[in-house]
């Protein structure tokens, strides 16, 4: 068992390919044996998290998800605690599995009841799990809202129950509120899901625990991974500014200025060698805090040499540049405004397309909204399957592509897309994406491949607000400079 951190490798199987790994293990293994085995890890991590637990509350789903709760409860029992089930399931009606841990869990006395005990010092979600078909309603939605309302840790079987495992969808009251409830916790089986990890997935699941149930995993082939900790970068000693690159920052339309200079910031500190802030806003010619932004007029930089950060404040008036952007600029980052203009224009989206046959990398780091604009589908369309809209974005545009929100996707062309574990809520303020830009920029400009780059500095941006101090406003402006200072 081991506990999934924003540094852990690993491949994310979606149901699909969980279910083909569960076959090809349960024709190996004697009947029941993974049932018992994904019943003794709960009842194990259980034991963990709640090692002084007077009650445990034990929901149980009609399927298999119910079984593995089933056989937690009679491991639980047979260890001294005091597992309540409540049971969902029909005895003459189960799965083989479920009903043999029905079996097990009655034999060693486990107390089963019609309704939730009074209290209870730890939950078990085992309602449903990869098998759910539609939203959970009646008895078992009210069980689920009693556990997250409930200040008692909640650790969910395989996935939280109502949790689409592929997408990470989860319906809205079934969330558990930012204001009350207990840890959250999730130990997953067999496989890791890509659910569990972007979308509502995050949220739903909590701290993330993966038992293999002793299966080998080549059986399937994985629906995405998570990449972990990109590999450090090393500085020579014997190098100069022009060792990392050049990096054009084209952006801060009149009254937006601010944009393009923390993205000129944030690449400045990622380590590029010398920053040109190409701003639209012909009025600014120096920011005194940043002197060593070099501030040009964006119709003059080279950008066949840099690489482009391009869209960061940009307003309407980035649309007249970018032609003229997308056919030279050897590396490329597009944000914010610049995906907003593409989306509407055809002849652009031609230009981007092309970009990649000519053998130069591009870089999109759309929102949700943006991604939805880019693909003509609405927001809701994109959150409801992110891994699905990523890759979708990246085989159109021949692009890596950075979607950004909770359980950030990267998608590349004939790559398997990634989930970036680094980062949390602090990062929804103004300005954080433009430092994201800005530092895939100096990434690139470093001469990372687009996708590498895309990983590193997404998983970078991530980490600086993990260690942010707690009583520290997070800005961007700090952000960009890597910390507080
Ligand atoms: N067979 C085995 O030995 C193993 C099973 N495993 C467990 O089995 C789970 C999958 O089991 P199942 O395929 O039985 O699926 P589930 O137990 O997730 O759910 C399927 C059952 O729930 C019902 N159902 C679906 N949606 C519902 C809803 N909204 N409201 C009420 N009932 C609903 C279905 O009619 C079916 O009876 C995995 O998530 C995992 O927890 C794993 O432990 C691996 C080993
Ligand atoms: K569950």
């Amino acid at each position: 068992m081991q506990r999934v951190t924003s540094s852990t490798v690993a491949d994310l199987f979606d149901v699909a390919g969980t279910r083909s790994l569960e076959h090809a293990a349960a024709a190996t293994l004697p009947p029941h044996t993974l049932m018992q085995r994904a019943g003794l890890a709960v009842a194990r991590l259980a034991m963990a998290l709640a090692p002084h637990a007077r009650t445990v509350w034990i929901a149980c789903g009609p399927g298999n998800n119910g079984g593995d709760g089933l056989e937690a409860a009679a491991q639980l029992k047979q260890r001294g605690f005091a597992p309540v089930v409540t049971w969902l399931g029909d005895a003459d009606r189960a799965p083989p599995d479920a009903r043999a841990s029905l079996e097990r869990a009655r034999a060693a006395g486990v107390v089963f009841d019609a309704s939730p005990p009074a209290a209870w010092d730890l939950a078990i979600d085992a309602l449903l799990g990869i098998g759910a078909s539609r939203p959970p309603d009646g008895v078992m939605a009210q069980w689920l809202r009693s556990m997250n309302a409930g200040a008692a840790p909640v650790l969910s079987v395989d996935v939280p129950s109502g949790l689409d495992a592929d997408t990470g969808r989860v319906s809205a009251d079934l969330m558990p509120s930012r204001h009350q409830g207990g840890r959250r916790f999730c130990l997953s089986l067999l496989t890791l899901k890509p659910g569990l990890f972007t979308a509502q997935g995050r949220d739903a699941a909590g701290e993330v625990w993966l038992d293999d149930l002793g299966c080998e995993s080549s059986a399937a082939t994985p629906a995405g991974r998570l990449a972990g900790t990109p590999p450090p970068r090393a500085r020579w000693h014997a190098s100069h500014k022009g060792s990392y690159g050049d990096v054009a920052v084209i952006g801060g339309a009149p009254g937006m200025a601010g944009a393009a200079l923390l993205a000129a910031s944030a690449a400045l500190h990622a380590g590029a060698g010398r920053v040109f802030a190409g701003l639209l806003d012909g009025r600014a010619a120096l920011d005194a805090s940043q002197p060593e932004l070099m501030l040009r007029d964006a119709a003059s930089l080279d950008l066949a040499q840099m690489t482009t950060v391009m869209g960061c404040g940009g307003g309407t008036a980035v649309r007249a540049l970018l032609p003229r952007v997308l056919s030279t600029a050897h590396r490329l980052v597009i944000d914010a405004d610049a995906l907003n203009a593409i989306a509407f224009d055809p002849a652009l989206q031609v230009l981007l397309e092309s970009r990649g046959r000519r053998g130069q990398q591009t870089v999109l780091t759309p929102h949700p909204l943006e991604a939805a604009r880019l693909l003509d589908v609405d927001t809701s369309a994109v959150q409801a399957d992110r891994i699905g809209a990523a890759q979708r974005l990246a085989n159109r545009f021949g692009s890596t592509v950075v979607l950004k929100g909770s359980g950030t996707v990267i998608a590349a062309p004939g790559e398997r897309p990634s989930i970036n574990l680094t980062g949390n809520a602090r990062l929804a303020s103004a300005g954080t994406g433009d430092v994201l830009a800005g530092m895939v920029g100096a990434a690139l400009a470093s001469g990372l491949p687009s996708l590498a780059a895309a990983r590193e500095a997404v998983w970078l941006h991530g980490h600086r607000a993990d260690r942010w101090p707690a009583d520290t406003p997070l800005t961007a402006g700090a952000l960009a400079r890597g910390g507080v200072h």
